[in-house]
C-alpha cells in the first residue's frame, strides 16, 4: 500500500488527566474515502497498534457500513476531579447518562463525586461507573455496594476486576450489572472471548477492535446490549466510533463519545461536541481544517505509522 500524502501529527492538552495521560498525541492522514486517525496510546506496542491503523484505513480507503440511526445517545465522561468540578461537568453537558472514573482516589472521595454527580443529574438520570481493573472481588464487591448508595443507584460498572472469572463472581455478589471494556478490547481475539457469563453490557471499541465492520462482528458475537466507547480520538477518531454506534442494530444505552470535551481543542471547526445528549450521525470523517494549530512536528509518529503499515500490509 503506497504511503498516503497528507499527514497530520497531532497534539493536544488534556483538560484533566485521565487514564495518566495530560496530553493526547496521535497521527491523521486522508485516503480515498476521507480522513482517518492513528492513535494508540504511547505505550502500545506496534502487534497492539495493528487494530488501531486498520480502522484508520478503513475510514481513509473504504468508508463505513450503512447507520440506522440519525443521532446517538451519549452519555457525559467524568475524570477523578472535585465534586464541585464534577457536578459541573455533568450540569453543563446536556447528558442524563453520567460516566465516572472511579478506583484512582479512595472510596470515600469517589462517593463524594457520586453523589455530586447524581445531584447533578436530577433522579432521572443514569450514573454509570469505571474501575478499568484496578480491584479484587472483595475491595470490588465493598466499593460497589458503597457506591450504589451514593449514587443512588448505579446503572452498571465497567471492567471492576482483571480476569472474567473476577468479574463473573462481582456479578453474582455486588447486585449491580456488570459491563467487560478491557476484557474485551485486549482479548487474544476478542470476536471468541466469552463474555456473556460475566458481564451483562459489552463495550466496544473501535480503534481496538480494528474499525466498524470488525467491531460490529463482535458486537454480534458476545450477545450482549453494546455501549460504544470511544478512546480519546479527535473528532475524526469519533466519528468512526459514532459509525459504529449508527450502525449497531439494537442501541439500548447511552455511548462514552462525548469525550471531546475532555480535550482543551480539536483538529476541526466541525467538532463532535453533543447537543442535548446527542451526537449527529457523519457519513464520513469532519476535515481536520485546524490541524495546524496542534501539529507537534513529532517525526517519531510518522516512523510508527509507517511501521504498522508494513505489518498489516503484509
Ligand atoms: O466511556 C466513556 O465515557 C469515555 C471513554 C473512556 O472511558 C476511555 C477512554 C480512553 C481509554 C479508556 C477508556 C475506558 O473506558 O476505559
Ligand atoms: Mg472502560
Amino acid at each position: 500500500m503506497r504511503l498516503n500524502r497528507l499527514v497530520h501529527v497531532y497534539s493536544i492538552p488534556m483538560r484533566a488527566r485521565f487514564r495518566g495521560i495530560t496530553r493526547r498525541t496521535g497521527l491523521l492522514f486522508e485516503g480515498p474515502a476521507g480522513w482517518g486517525e492513528f492513535c494508540p496510546f504511547e505505550e502500545y506496542d506496534d502487534a497492539e497498534s495493528a487494530a488501531w491503523l486498520a480502522c484508520a484505513l478503513e475510514a481513509a480507503h473504504e468508508g463505513w457500513p450503512e447507520p440506522v440511526r440519525t443521532r446517538i445517545p451519549v452519555n457525559c465522561t467524568v475524570p477523578v476531579v472535585s465534586p464541585e468540578r464534577a457536578h459541573e461537568i455533568v450540569a453543563r453537558s446536556g447528558c442524563s447518562t453520567a460516566k465516572v472514573k472511579v478506583a484512582e482516589s479512595t472510596l470515600a472521595e469517589d462517593c463524594a463525586r457520586l453523589e455530586a454527580v447524581r445531584d447533578a443529574l436530577g433522579p432521572r438520570g443514569f450514573v454509570r461507573v469505571d474501575a478499568n481493573m484496578m480491584w479484587d472481588v472483595d475491595t470490588a464487591v465493598t466499593a460497589i455496594r458503597a457506591m450504589d448508595k451514593a449514587a443512588g443507584g448505579l446503572q452498571y460498572a465497567e471492567q471492576p476486576c482483571r480476569t472474567l472469572d473476577e468479574l463473573a463472581a462481582v456479578r453474582r455478589k455486588a447486585g449491580v450489572p456488570i459491563a467487560a471494556d478491557e476484557s474485551i478490547r485486549k482479548a487474544e481475539d476478542p470476536v471468541k472471548v466469552a463474555v456473556s457469563g460475566a458481564a451483562d453490557i459489552a463495550v466496544i471499541k473501535v480503534a481496538p477492535l480494528g474499525g466498524v465492520r470488525k467491531a460490529l462482528e463482535v458486537a454480534e458475537a458476545c450477545g450482549l446490549p453494546c455501549v460504544v466507547s470511544s478512546a480519546l480520538e479527535t473528532s475524526v477518531g469519533m466519528a468512526a466510533g459514532v459509525a459504529l454506534a449508527a450502525a449497531l442494530p439494537e442501541l439500548e444505552y447511552a455511548c462514552g463519545l462525548a469525550t471531546l470535551q475532555l480535550l482543551d481543542g480539536d483538529v476541526t471547526s466541525d467538532s463532535l461536541v453533543p447537543v442535548d445528549g446527542y451526537l449527529p450521525v457523519l457519513t464520513k470523517a469532519p476535515v481536520p481544517d485546524r490541524a495546524e494549530e496542534f501539529e507537534s512536528g513529532d517525526r517519531a509518529w510518522v516512523e510508527r505509522y509507517e511501521r504498522v503499515l508494513a505489518r498489516v500490509s503484509r
